[in-house]
């Protein structure tokens, strides 16, 4: 999928993640956005179109989105042990890498 339709997929199942109250919910939209953030590493921001794979900026998209990774991650390993008020909370903090990476991408 493109840049765009990666956000949305993230941006729909994380509103899920926030307000579900299931456990079996939780982890699949939690997978839902792992999957669309893995894939979203296969894009360039518009405005960097023009940037190689190994420049500075392409890197530190990819250290963006692995931190979101690895935040989804906790957050699903909390979640496979059914603490689903931990998970939420871990879930919490996606918003400061999403906020600080549209800073810096979008
Ligand atoms: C929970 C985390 C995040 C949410 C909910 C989120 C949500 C969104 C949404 C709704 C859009 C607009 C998509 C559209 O135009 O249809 C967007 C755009 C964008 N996001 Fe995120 N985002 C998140 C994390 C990130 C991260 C970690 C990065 C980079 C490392 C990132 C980079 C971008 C970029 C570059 C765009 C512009 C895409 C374009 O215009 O084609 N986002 N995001």
């Amino acid at each position: 999928a493109d840049l765009a339709d990666d956000m949305d997929t993230i941006a729909g199942n994380y509103k899920k993640v926030l307000s579900t109250d299931s456990t079996d919910t939780l982890k699949q939209s939690l997978q839902n956005m792992r999957a669309a953030a893995v894939d979203a590493k296969q894009s360039k921001p518009p405005k960097m179109e023009d940037k190689a794979n190994d420049s500075p900026e392409i890197k530190d998209f990819h250290h963006g989105l692995d931190t979101l990774i690895g935040q989804i991650d906790q957050s699903l390993a909390l979640a496979n042990q059914g603490k689903l008020a931990e998970a939420k909370q871990v879930a919490q903090g996606f918003k400061q890498t999403r906020d600080a990476n549209h800073k810096k991408f979008r």
